[in-house]
This record gives structure tokens, C-alpha cells and sequence, in this order.
């Protein structure tokens, strides 16, 4: 029953403790002096731990959070996931001046540089944009999902899709189309929805619009999501799921991610089979618009995204392939699916927070539709109840700083990342190594009293506003969009599209949250910011005598 001293271990340690107080009937010397090693061994053990913690946790001042041998800052990340990991970061960042270095476990792949200094994130977006590409970590992440499409590839295929939908995007026949289609989704969908509803959780209501939305836009194609029964449609649930399968991958080690997927276990199985659901709706799409196309003559008529570059060809004067076809579209619905519909559900639950905020925007939609020259009288539009045109939308002000001020505090993409190409040094003195992560904290962004002033975590629209007149931000100051090469190309299009519903709604409801059953708002850790539990409210109709109100 001798231990040798090589086998201690605090298990053993512990075994014999117990077992030299309770059997009596062993020789008493040897297990005295026995003993008293082992109490050295574990004063010794104890004496490391504490000289550990305090040493971690000294390291809170200066890094931002305790670091831990062997697991570096990941207990902080853990604890933080559990609860707001935004707000932690926020946090973080504000006590270290805007940038910190994340040290994740040793020979994980989580070590990064964060970052929330404008000074730093025009120098990532703008000045060595070059050097700071999305880099091969993130392609490998995400390449099941999104392929070689515009958001997970840099240079000459970037660069090739950038281009041609540039062009389109401003395109007159491309503003007509997205214009008709939200005319038509909105006036004869959401409406009747709401109209038929009076609680609902309208975060899911405003995500099942924007998809149908974008879907026209790329593929050209409705897939009826917002339909009065509130189905649910396969191609958008494997969709969903793909996506959320795909943001696993960013917490776990990548081995670990690939031996599942080989394996084909737990979420790389659900991811396997999701985008088989993707891919099965895409090609079907393809298959028929190419049908389609050999009917037509003038391939021109339909201005969706898959149409356009259906007729177009690569470098090498080749047509494109049916799967490029299949990640331009699924990019494209990525990029336009949810960003719109959560920055909408963070705006409604802002306004409601805010009633001042709402009474102006009523007072502001009001105004612009007495200018109307035919229909002047406010009791026609009450009446009727008025459709708003391009040029009005335009008008709204005041709406659309409430919805800037609702993305400064609740960005749809709350944090983004680049790689390092090139050894560098950011502006406000931090080194960064070659093949280095550098995460930029948009969210955290809106939290700054050195961007924003003292009053930064207050919702003022007023502060994007000049005599009235909608004033736009750096785009390295408030980066809800992007900014430089890679600034959001649906960037206008997210505008009009936000004024259009959110205008349409106002104008007819009060929302409400509905709050009884305790419903909290909370965001969710995604690639979007989704609210966790959706957004449950009572859609309470205004009267024809309460709308009279906002026109004297
Ligand atoms: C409130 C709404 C929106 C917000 C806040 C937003 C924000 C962003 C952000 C932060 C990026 C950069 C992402 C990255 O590179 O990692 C981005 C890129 C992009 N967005 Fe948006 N977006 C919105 C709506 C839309 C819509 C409706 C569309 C299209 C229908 C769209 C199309 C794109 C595209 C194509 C890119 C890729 C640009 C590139 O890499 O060159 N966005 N957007």
C-alpha cells in the first residue's frame, strides 16, 4: 500500500487521506511520516493554485480578463456566451481602450485580435484593405455553405461579382423590381397578416418577408413564406438550418468540426443534410429558368440576380457553372434574408421604449402625405389608406435616423472578422502577426463614449439629423454596413425596403410588446442578430380619429 512518490497525484493524495484516518489497524509511524509528505505535496499544490489565480486574475487589469494557464481566456468566453456576449465585449473593450488580444486555449484556433477603434477598422477596411482579406479560415468555415459566392471569397472572384452586381443593383430595372415586389408583398401580405392577427411574434412575421423578398431578388423566385397560414417552407427551414449549423463551427477547434463532418455526426450531419435541402431548391430553380431562357427570346425581361449572370461569362469566355450559379444566389439571400427583418424588430422594440421617438415619425409620415396634390385631405388618406410612393419614402427624415440610431445600437452584423496577410501595426500602436484573426466589434462600436459622447447607449435619432435633414456617419464610426471596397452592396436597398414596412405599419398600428407572460428581448449569439425569443407583441389598430390627430 506504499505509494511511490512518483504516483502522487491529488486523487491519490486524497484516497490516502481518508484511508490512514480510518484504518487503524496499519503500523502508525510510516503513515504519520507518509502523511506529513502528503500535506507538503498539498500545501505545495495549493500554494501553486493560489499564486495561479492571483496571477490570472492580475492579468484582468491589463488584458482585459483573467488569463488561465493551458485555457487562456476561454472560461470568460463561457461565462460570457451564457449570458450577453456582446455586452461582455463591450465591456472588455471599454476598459482596454478599444483593442485587446483574445488568447483562447493553447493550440486552439481562437486567438484573435479585437478591436472597436475607428481609427483601426478604417485601417482593416479601407487603407491596407489589400492586406486584410477574409482570409482562408473563414472560407474554410463556411465554404459547405456559401461556396465560392461574394461573401466567403476575396480577390478576381470577389472582385468578378462585385462588379456585375454593382451594375445591377443600380440599375433602373433592378429598383423597379425590388420596388414592385416589396409594393406587392407588403399591401397584399403583411398587411392582411397583421390585418388578421392581433398577436403575433413579428420578429418571424418581418423574417418571413424579407425572405420572400430577397428570393425574388435572386432567383426570381416567391417562395410564399408570408402567406396567411404562416407555412412552413422547406428550402427556407433547410436554409435556416444551414446557416445555424454553420456558426458551430466558429466555437469548436477545427479538428473537431472535421472529424464530425467525417463522421458525419451531430450538427455536421444536420448541416449535411440542410444544404442538400439548399441545393436541391437551387438546382430546380436553375433547371427551370435555363428552360425558360431557351423559350424566351429576350432574356432581359426578368431582372433577377441568377437571370443576369445566367447570360454573362467568365474570364474565359465560359458560361457559368450551374454551382457558381447556386453560390451567387445563396450569398445574396444570406446577405439580404434576416439583416433588414432583425434591424426592424430591434426598431419597433425601440420605439415602443421610446414613445416620443414613434409620435414623430407618425407626425413625420403625416405631414409628407398632406404634400400630396390630389389628395391633400387628410381624411382621404384615412380612409383609403394611402400607399406610399418611391419619392415619399425618400422624404422620411426622421424615420430614417430612427432606423440609423436603431443599427448603431443594435447592428444586424455585430461582429465581423479579417484576416492578417502581412505583418502590420494598427494605428493606435498594435502589432499583428501574419495569418493573425482580427475581429472588429461593430456592436461594441455604438458603445463608445469616444465615438458617440456620454449619451451613446441612449436611442436618439436627432443626433443623424441637421435642420431637419438626415446627416450619414462615417462609415468607420458607425460600421452597421461596412465600409471601403466591401461596404454593403443592398445598402439602399435595406433603406428603402426598412422605410417602406416600417412606414406601412406605423401608420396603421401601435405595436406593443406583449409582455405579460414575461417575454424577454435579449439577443441571440448568431451570425445575425436575431432576438433570442423572438419579438411577441399585440398589434393594436390606431382609429381613424387617432390618425386625424397627426395631421392638425
Ligand atoms: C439592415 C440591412 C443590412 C445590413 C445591416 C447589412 C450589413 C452588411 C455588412 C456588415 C456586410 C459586410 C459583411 C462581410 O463582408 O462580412 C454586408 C455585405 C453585403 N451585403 Fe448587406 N446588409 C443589409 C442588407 C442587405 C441586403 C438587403 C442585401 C441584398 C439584397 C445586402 C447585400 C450585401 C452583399 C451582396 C454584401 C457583400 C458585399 C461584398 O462582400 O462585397 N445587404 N452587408
Amino acid at each position: 500500500m506504499k505509494p511511490t512518490s512518483s504516483s502522487y497525484n491529488l486523487t491519490a493524495t486524497a484516497a490516502f487521506v481518508s484511508s490512514s484516518c480510518f484504518r487503524s489497524n496499519e503500523p502508525l509511524v510510516p503513515r504519520r511520516l507518509f502523511f506529513l509528505r502528503d500535506v507538503q505535496i498539498l500545501e505545495l499544490f495549493i500554494a501553486l493554485l493560489v499564486f495561479v489565480t492571483i496571477h490570472s486574475l492580475r492579468q484582468k487589469k491589463r488584458q482585459g480578463m483573467p488569463v488561465w494557464p493551458f485555457l487562456g481566456m476561454l472560461p470568460s468566453l463561457i461565462s460570457a456566451v451564457r449570458s450577453n456576449i456582446y455586452e461582455w465585449l463591450s465591456e472588455v473593450l471599454i476598459s482596454q481602450n478599444g483593442t485587446f488580444r483574445f488568447r483562447g486555449p493553447w493550440f486552439s484556433t481562437l486567438n484573435c485580435v479585437v478591436t472597436c477603434d475607428p481609427r483601426n477598422v478604417e485601417h482593416l477596411l479601407k487603407t491596407r484593405f489589400p492586406i486584410y482579406p477574409k482570409g482562408s479560415y473563414f472560407r474554410e468555415t463556411m465554404r459547405d455553405l456559401l461556396g465560392d459566392g461574394i461573401f466567403n471569397t476575396d480577390e478576381e472572384t470577389w472582385q468578378q461579382q462585385r462588379k456585375t452586381a454593382s451594375v445591377e443593383f443600380h440599375s433602373a430595372k433592378f429598383r423597379l423590381l425590388t420596388s414592385q415586389s416589396l409594393h406587392e408583398l407588403v399591401h397584399n401580405r403583411l398587411l392582411p397578416v397583421l390585418e388578421a392577427s392581433g398577436k403575433i411574434d413579428l420578429q418571424d412575421i418581418l423574417l418571413r418577408l424579407t425572405f420572400d423578398n430577397v428570393c425574388m431578388i435572386a432567383f426570381g423566385v416567391d417562395p410564399g413564406c408570408l402567406s396567411p397560414k404562416l407555412p412552413e417552407i422547406p428550402f427556407a427551414k433547410a436554409f435556416e438550418d444551414a446557416t445555424e449549423a454553420t456558426v458551430v463551427r466558429f466555437v469548436m477547434p477545427k479538428f473537431v468540426w472535421k472529424l464530425m463532418r467525417s463522421l458525419n455526426l451531430g450538427t455536421e450531419k444536420k448541416l449535411k443534410e440542410s444544404i442538400k435541402g439548399v441545393d436541391g431548391f437551387a438546382e430546380e430553380v436553375i433547371r427551370r429558368r435555363k428552360k425558360e431562357m431557351s423559350l424566351e427570346a429576350e432574356i432581359s425581361k426578368r431582372p433577377d440576380l441568377l437571370t443576369i449572370f445566367m447570360g454573362l461569362r467568365d474570364q474565359n469566355g465560359q458560361k457559368f457553372s450551374d454551382k457558381f450559379l447556386r453560390d451567387i444566389c445563396v450569398n445574396f439571400i444570406l446577405a439580404g434574408r434576416d439583416t433588414s427583418s432583425v434591424a426592424l424588430s430591434w426598431f419597433f422594440w425601440l420605439i415602443e421604449k421610446n414613445p416620443e421617438v414613434e409620435e414623430k415619425i407618425m407626425m413625420g409620415i403625416c405631414k409628407i402625405l398632406e404634400q400630396r396634390d390630389d389628395q391633400g385631405d387628410a381624411k382621404k388618406n384615412m380612409e383609403y389608406e394611402p400607399v406610399f410612393r418611391p419619392e415619399e419614402i425618400k422624404k422620411m427624415d426622421y424615420l430614417q435616423a430612427a432606423l440609423s440610431e436603431t443599427l448603431r445600437l443594435y447592428p444586424s452584423v455585430p461582429v465581423d472578422h479579417k484576416e492578417v496577410l502581412e505583418d502590420d501595426v494598427f494605428p493606435d500602436g498594435t502589432k499583428l502577426k501574419r495569418g493573425e484573426k482580427v475581429i472588429y466589434a461593430i456592436y461594441a462600436m455604438g458603445r463608445m463614449e469616444t465615438i458617440w459622447g456620454k449619451d451613446c447607449r441612449e436611442f436618439k435619432p436627432e443626433r443623424w439629423l441637421r435642420d431637419g435633414r438626415y446627416m450619414s456617419k462615417s462609415a468607420y464610426k458607425f460600421t452597421a454596413f461596412n465600409g471601403g471596397p466591401r461596404l454593403c452592396l443592398g445598402k439602399d436597398f435595406a433603406y428603402y425596403q426598412m422605410r417602406y414596412v416600417a412606414a406601412a405599419i406605423i401608420y396603421r398600428y401601435r405595436v406593443r410588446v406583449d409582455d405579460k407572460g414575461g417575454h424577454k428581448v435579449e439577443p441571440k449569439m448568431a451570425l445575425t442578430m436575431y432576438m433570442k425569443h423572438g419579438l411577441k407583441v399585440n398589434m393594436v389598430k390606431r382609429s381613424v380619429s387617432e390618425i386625424a390627430h397627426y395631421y392638425c
